[in-house]
């Protein structure tokens, strides 16, 4: 890794692009987000400290080349200059075999693209990059760091469906999803409040994709995402928990392809498929067509019934964090999520949840409530520095 040069740090998610640029002492110098992906994204960047937002219509993007390449070549081009020493990208899924960070190489790649059928949403949009990159700045270090390694901490319990032990052993098992967003708000917790973190703790990730965590000391011990990001809560364009058996129904009786099945699970269900309006919870809560009412009950209802599953996983509940797009910025959500959740003793401040306050429950609530804004990049900055800087660092070639 070369001395003093900056680090880029790429996370693509299922609605979303975020770049970030970090110094030598992991110092965030610039961010940018492009929005919407799929659709009419936006583009928004500032430079840390800086005043003034960059705010860009970055037009159509269900077409045409992948935002991702334009992305960057918008980074060159605007972020601030200077020698790149380290490049880290996060990567959704990294199977049984990669379970913490690692220097790109052309084995590594090739072992993460038999994963795509894992994450088909996710992992093209995770590896187009590190290939582009990988060609036009061979010299500087890539390192993928996996939203899957978090989950390792979990007990054979929470990671075993129950099939039959030889599909189990090949690796057909609960990986879980969100790592790096739920390490962030882990190591945030001490700093915050002693009680969460040292405790039973439930982080409630809930972005475009969207998971709950189960901490208990700061360590996941289970969590609703399984063996792929299609599991447990119902999200922008996923369903979440489904009957394996209407799959087999409408592949046996309804003449779907598999392709087809493919893309209703993972671009046509959920808010988009429930709501027939969108699958941003913006929208749905701006409209008053009851289709829109229907998604986002259903939304809180799954919310809820799996924060009940995940308490139960814990032994109790000390603490319940939000977090990511809606979690963070949606006070409406919070409120109805954490009414289905009064039987647990939880009880929110209307007035600090309408701010956005660090800390939302009221002084008489047994459970304490947070929100605290993830930082994946972050992480992944951290991640890429320790193993970049290693003897062992090299470049793809
Ligand atoms: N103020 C808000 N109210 C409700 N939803 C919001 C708000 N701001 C952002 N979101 C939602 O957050 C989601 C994006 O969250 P994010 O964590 O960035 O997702 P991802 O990383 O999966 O792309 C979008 O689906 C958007 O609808
Ligand atoms: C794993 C996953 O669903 O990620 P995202 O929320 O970024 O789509
Ligand atoms: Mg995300």
């Amino acid at each position: 890794m070369s001395e003093g040069g900056t680090i880029l740090v790429l996370n693509a998610g299922s609605s979303s692009i975020k770049a970030a640029l970090f110094g030598p002492d992991l110092r965030r110098l610039f961010r940018a987000e492009l929005e919407g992906i799929g659709r009419e994204a936006t583009l928004t960047a500032k430079a840390e400290g800086g005043t003034e937002a960059t705010v860009a219509d970055w037009g159509d993007t269900s077409q045409g080349p992948p935002p991702v390449a334009r992305l960057i070549d918008w980074l060159a081009a605007h972020a601030p200059g200077g020698p790149l020493a380290a490049i880290g990208h996060r990567v959704a899924v990294g199977g049984q075999d990669h379970d913490g960070p690692a220097l790109v190489t052309p084995a590594l790649l090739d072992s993460l693209r038999a994963l795509v059928p894992l994450a088909p949403l996710h992992l093209p949009r995770n590896l187009a990059p590190i290939e582009a990159l990988a060609a036009s700045h061979p010299e500087v270090p890539q390192v993928v760091c996996y939203d899957t390694a978090f989950h390792r901490t979990m007990p054979p319990e929470a990671r075993a469906y129950a099939l039959p032990r030889a599909l189990t052993e090949a690796g057909a098992r609960r990986y879980g999803f969100h790592g790096l967003s739920y390490q962030y708000i882990a190591g945030c917790l001490p700093r915050i409040d002693a009680r969460a973190a040292e405790g039973r703790t439930i982080v409630c990730h809930l972005g475009s994709g969207a998971s709950l965590c189960a901490l208990r000391g700061g360590v996941s011990i289970a969590t609703t995402m399984g063996f792929t990001p299609l599991s447990g809560l119902m999200m922008a364009t996923r369903p979440g928990e489904v009957d394996a058996g209407l799959m087999l129904w409408l592949l046996r009786t309804q003449g779907l392809s598999v392709d087809a099945l493919e893309r209703m699970l993972y671009h046509d269900s959920g808010l988009k498929g429930v709501s027939g309006i969108s699958a941003d919870m913006r929208d749905l809560l701006a409209s008053d067509d009851p289709r829109a009412a229907e998604a986002i009950d259903l939304f809180t209802y799954t919310a809820a019934t799996e924060i009940g599953r995940l308490t139960a996983a814990l032994g109790g509940l000390d603490a319940l964090v939000f977090t990511a797009g809606i979690g963070e910025r949606s006070a409406p959500i919070r409120a109805r999520i954490a009414a289905r959740c009064g039987w647990l003793g939880l009880a929110l401040d209307a007035s600090a949840n309408a701010a956005h306050a660090p800390r939302i429950n009221t002084p008489e609530s047994t459970v304490t409530a947070l929100v605290i804004p993830t930082d994946e990049e972050q992480v992944i900055a951290g991640q890429t520095a320790r193993l970049a800087k290693g003897p062992q660092s090299g470049a793809v070639s």
